[in-house]
């Protein structure tokens, strides 16, 4: 049975974490602050582009809710959704989606990047027509590791037997949520060591992937 394959985007798909490193500078110094450090701002990626905003600003001691944060955050969506520039494809990654999908597998996108940064770098890398289903930060009230967001984008692709592949610690908690298997991509933005993370299999380079999948879609051998 070939399973669909759902992925993260922001540490698995993309290193996207320059040009988020790059949009808070952009935002923050025209505030007066100093800018943040590239682990700085990579330390807050995951959870979302609200909660990113709100951690750098307290950490310069700003508003972290109310009118002012929502400004900053505005500014902030506004900068991040025109930011290609520094991103880049982990190496393997377009040939990887495209033998999986040569392979009869579904693909589908689930990330906590408000959707419109995500359609925008999708189309910047010419990857938006791979995917059946793609599901932002935003395109539902709850964000993961809350399971409803993977299984919505089960569900716009159909259905049927899936797999989940992402880079931190909220994937590993949105897999074990969802109750679906979850591959680990090592070189993302996780914190935890690898072997702390529940994980079925764990890859350091996406030429991995078609097999992995490929060994989760072979029938079990009695
Ligand atoms: O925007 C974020 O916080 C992270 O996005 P991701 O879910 O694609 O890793
Ligand atoms: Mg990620």
């Amino acid at each position: 049975m070939t399973h669909s394959v759902i992925f993260d985007l922001d540490g698995t798909l993309i290193d996207s974490a320059p040009d988020i490193h790059a949009s808070a500078n952009t935002v923050f110094t025209a505030l007066g602050q100093p800018p943040f450090t590239r682990a700085e701002v990579q330390g807050f990626v995951g959870r979302g582009a609200p909660n990113l905003v709100a951690r750098l600003c307290e950490s310069r001691g700003l508003p972290h809710e109310g009118p002012e944060f929502d400004r900053v955050l505005a500014r902030f969506l506004e900068v991040y959704e025109g930011a290609q520039a520094l991103t880049v494809l982990y190496p393997g990654t377009r040939a990887a989606l495209e033998a999986l999908q040569a392979a009869g597998c579904k693909l589908g996108l689930c990330t906590n990047k408000p959707l419109a940064p995500t359609l925008a770098v999708l189309r910047h890398f010419g990857l938006e027509n791979l995917f059946a289903a793609v599901i932002g930060g935003d395109s539902l009230p709850v964000k993961k590791p809350d399971p409803a967001p993977l299984l919505e984008t089960l569900t716009r692709m159909g259905g049927g037997p899936a797999i989940f592949v992402g880079d931190s610690e909220v994937d590993a908690e949105t897999a074990q949520n969802a109750g679906l298997p979850f591959l680990l991509f090592t070189e993302g933005y996780r914190k935890t060591p690898v072997e702390a993370l529940p994980h079925d299999a764990a890859f350091a380079h996406h030429d991995a992937l078609p097999g992995l999948v490929a060994a989760f879609s072979a029938p079990a051998v009695p």
